[in-house]
């Protein structure tokens, strides 16, 4: 390909990451130890509050009362009225010279936040979606106390589920069982995120940051990557324990409501216990979350009238219930692929990719959802594009 026939390079936008985990789950103890690390300069942070970083002895210089530099390089910036407006003030500062500039922004969210509101603003405000792109999602999760939260607040389901990057905080304190199957528990929500420990390398921003589907090692876009398909291939993902193992449900349930009794082969592993009465609280399959993840495939190229009128039906009628979505997919209309990317009912606008990452020219698509089953999006995908999804 001559460079005349590449696409014009789009404006560069700077990648946010969102930093989010239950209640007390240690955000901004990892937050504390990352802004000081020289990779932080030129990061803006947008936190809550400062007193909770507790900023005062890294302290620089205060640009405002809702603005300080560390000496790191890294920028701090309590949040204002809203995140749309904290991003575009943020922005307009730096334009103006006021503030240091960033190229790289790191926003906490509280504890009881549901992310998704979040990755929307991000998507949805014109401005910011101009200048801001999503990286990736980093959730931290409390060894000693994940689980029951993961029981109890869909909140913590969440914020696990959306996760790009999952940090395990406080394994200092819990046993090393109980972190195994906490962690066990999460690839069974989210097969695609990488677990980092807190205590071992979980601050190091290299491990947290860059994970969306610019890859700035290589610069340029990094699909496979970004998308991790094969962690939801049924056999393509060692999740530590036997998948094939049926065991029994030893009636301890907390019944969520939901089918607890069918193969959920996208994560190759059936919705049984796996766990022979030690501990039947914590067995991580055995909780039937709500949230689950799987991929379809198609062999065949797909129109993209298809394909569009498949994303836009399911984001009209289930559009509440599909937490992520990501794919890569190969449309009758181009020779090159195209990657899409949403959260709930929204999409990113599609890219349009230079060529394949690899042999592999199927049509992947990943889905984290909630109180839905794969049934239900690959009917409605056949439907749609008239090929059978694929799950091999
Ligand atoms: N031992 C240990 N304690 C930790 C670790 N991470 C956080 N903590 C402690 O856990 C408590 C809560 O941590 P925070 O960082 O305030 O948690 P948070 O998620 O920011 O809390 P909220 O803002 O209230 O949601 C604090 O007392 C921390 O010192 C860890 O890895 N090991």
């Amino acid at each position: 390909m001559t460079d005349q026939q590449q696409p014009p390079s789009p404006p560069p936008r700077l990648p946010v990451s969102v930093l989010t985990g239950f209640l007390g789950s240690g955000k901004t103890t990892l937050l504390s130890r990352l802004i000081r690390d020289p990779a932080m300069a030129r990061t803006a942070v947008i936190i809550n509050e400062f007193g909770e970083v507790g900023l005062d002895h890294l302290l620089v210089a205060k640009a405002d009362e809702n603005t300080v530099l560390m000496d790191s390089g890294c920028i701090c910036c309590t949040i204002r009225s809203d995140l749309a407006d904290t991003l575009r003030d943020l922005y307009m500062r730096q334009l103006r010279g006021e503030i240091t500039g960033f190229d790289r922004v790191v926003i906490e969210t509280t504890g009881l936040a549901d992310p998704a509101p979040i990755l929307h603003t991000l998507m949805t405000d014109p401005l910011i979606a101009s200048r801001f792109r999503l990286d990736g999602v980093v959730t931290t999760v409390d060894a000693v106390h994940g689980m029951g939260q993961l029981d109890a607040h869909e909140e913590s389901l969440k914020q696990a589920a959306v996760a790009d990057r999952l940090v395990l905080t406080k394994t200092d304190l819990a046993a090393p069982e109980k972190v195994a199957r906490l962690k066990a528990r999460l690839k069974a929500i989210n097969p695609a995120a990488a677990v980092v420990d807190a205590q071992t390398g979980g601050a190091l921003p290299v491990l947290l940051f860059d994970a969306g589907l610019y890859n700035p090692a290589t610069k340029s876009l990094d699909v496979q990557r970004w998308l991790k398909a094969e962690a939801y291939e049924p056999h393509g993902h060692d999740h530590g324990h036997d998948h094939h193992h049926h065991g029994h449900d030893h009636g301890h349930d907390h019944d969520d409501g939901h089918d607890h009794s069918h193969c959920d082969h996208a994560h190759g592993h059936c919705d049984h216990d796996h766990d022979h009465g030690h501990d039947h609280a914590h067995d991580p399959n055995r909780h039937g979350d709500a949230i689950r993840s799987f991929c379809l495939t198609a062999e065949d190229r797909l129109s993209w009238e298809a394909l569009v009128s498949f994303f836009e039906t399911l984001a009209q009628l289930q559009g509440e219930n599909i937490l992520r979505v990501k794919g890569l997919l190969n449309v009758e209309e181009s020779d090159r692929p195209i990657v899409v990317h949403g959260v709930q009912h929204l999409f990113h606008p599609p890219v349009q990719l230079d060529a394949w990452p690899s042999d592999d020219h199927r049509t992947r698509i990943v889905f984290i959802v909630k109180d839905l089953s794969r049934e239900v999006v690959e009917t409605l995908f056949r439907a749609c594009t008239g090929q059978g999804s694929a799950h091999t």
